[in-house]
């Protein structure tokens, strides 16, 4: 039976897939192919706990994807899939929810592509030679930037002159809308309340980390602007800086405009901060064994998604609740503790116990009675692109 849709998540130089049943949700094959270009590129599948690793030396996402279908096929899940979900994170102003990809959305998406030049060509990529090997099967896009389309002008215009918006589209689009759009629903699932009825601030902590405020289900403000660099301090990128810091680096530093922009993109952030790692286990234990910087990279981290949090909750009139979620957000014990500290303001009080056992197995509540609530939600964005996909093909 054609019950599967395959979801597809192509970056730069990665490829992650996973083949969702549409009926329940089930993922039975995950995986992703890795340093795509390199000698050392690798196709990585995990089926039932089992992990298959096939070297894929120099391969192209199209050879990755080749190898990939070739596998499915040896598992007879081939015939099985129905459609094709692909994430690509810039939509602009064109998308305000998912579509089925033809000529049209294929201009559209590559319209974009200058406002996300790290995602959208690589997205882009993976959609064609995806169409070009499974090319029965109808294909639709899900966008990151769908969900924030509901933001007011106040919250996406920068306050710059206006003609920079008219003519090149400079303003706040935000991303991550496919998971802060899953834990909100997720949430209100759980607590048994209409997400109408809810005023949340999600927080998606994971390589790249993103807050969103969530009015009645509809995002009204969001970190990330004009690209995913704005906001929060991730695990390579610097989030907020000064607007004049890449002309103080030019001019004092001796950098170019590109030098910079790889500095904050890829060298900044958690990285950047700490010199040793982007990976937050690797920081958690450094600071515990007393290591200085990783504690301040941590402290940074912290304290600037505080900040941003409150700010947020500007926007919302009153705050229901608080949603940890991503690789930081579902696992870091520690990190929600110590952000939740910072936010007595809004009348946070973690419990200690709850939130220590929070995690990927346990969800839910981990602030003590009385406080304002915050909860631990896996995010699941394949199942959400699997689920819009299914929806659009329906
Ligand atoms: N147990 C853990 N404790 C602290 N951080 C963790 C833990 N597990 C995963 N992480 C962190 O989650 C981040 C990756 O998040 P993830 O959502 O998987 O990333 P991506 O954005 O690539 O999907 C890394 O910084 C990783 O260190
Ligand atoms: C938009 C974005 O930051 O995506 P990711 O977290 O996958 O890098
Ligand atoms: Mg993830």
């Amino acid at each position: 039976m054609s019950n599967n849709i395959l979801v597809i998540n192509c970056g730069s130089s990665s490829l992650k897939f996973s083949l969702v049943n549409s009926q329940t949700g089930n993922q039975p094959i995950t995986g992703l192919a890795e340093r795509l270009g390199d000698s050392d590129a690798i196709l990585t599948i995990k089926e039932n706990g089992q992990k298959q690793v096939i070297d894929i030396a120099n391969g192209s996402h199209s050879q990755a994807l080749d190898a990939l279908l070739k596998q499915l096929d040896e598992k007879q899940q081939l015939s099985t899939i129905k459609a094709v979900g692909h994430r690509v994170v810039h939509g602009g102003e064109n998308f305000t929810s998912s579509i089925i990809i033809d000529d049209k959305v294929l201009s559209a998406i590559e319209s974009c592509n200058h406002l996300a030049p790290l995602h959208n060509p690589a997205n882009l990529i993976g959609i064609k030679e995806c169409q070009k090997l499974l090319n029965t099967v109808p294909h639709v896009a899900v966008f990151d930037t769908a969900f924030h389309q509901t933001m007011p002008k106040s919250a996406y215009l920068y306050p710059i002159p206006y003609e920079l918006y008219e003519q090149h589209g400079v303003r706040r689009y935000g991303f991550h809308g496919t998971s802060h759009r899953y834990v909100s629903a997720a949430l209100a699932e759980t607590l048994n309340k209409p997400l109408e009825e809810l005023n949340l601030v999600s927080a998606h902590l994971g390589n790249g980390c993103s807050a969103t405020a969530i009015l009645k289900g509809k995002s009204v403000d969001t970190t990330m602007g004009l690209t995913p660099l704005e906001g929060l301090v991730m695990g390579t990128r610097s989030g907020d800086v000064d607007p004049s810091l890449h002309h103080f680096l030019c001019t004092q530093a001796d950098m170019t405009i590109d030098e910079v922009n790889n500095l904050l993109n890829k060298k900044s952030g958690l990285l950047g901060l700490s010199g040793i790692s982007n990976d937050m286990r690797t920081l958690d234990e450094a600071s515990q064994k007393g290591d200085q910087r990783a504690t301040l990279a941590i402290n940074v981290f912290c304290y600037r998604l505080a900040k941003q949090i409150a700010a947020l909750s500007v926007s919302l009139g009153r705050l229901d609740g608080l949603i940890f979620t991503g690789g930081i957000g579902e696992n870091a014990a520690s990190i929600r503790e110590k952000v939740l500290n910072q936010l007595s303001v809004l009348g946070f009080q973690v419990d200690s116990t709850h939130n220590a056992s929070a995690g990927k197995d346990q969800q839910g509540l981990i602030t003590s009675s009385g406080s304002t609530p915050a909860y631990v939600v896996s995010t699941d964005e394949e199942w959400m692109i699997a689920k819009d996909t299914d929806a659009l093909v329906a």
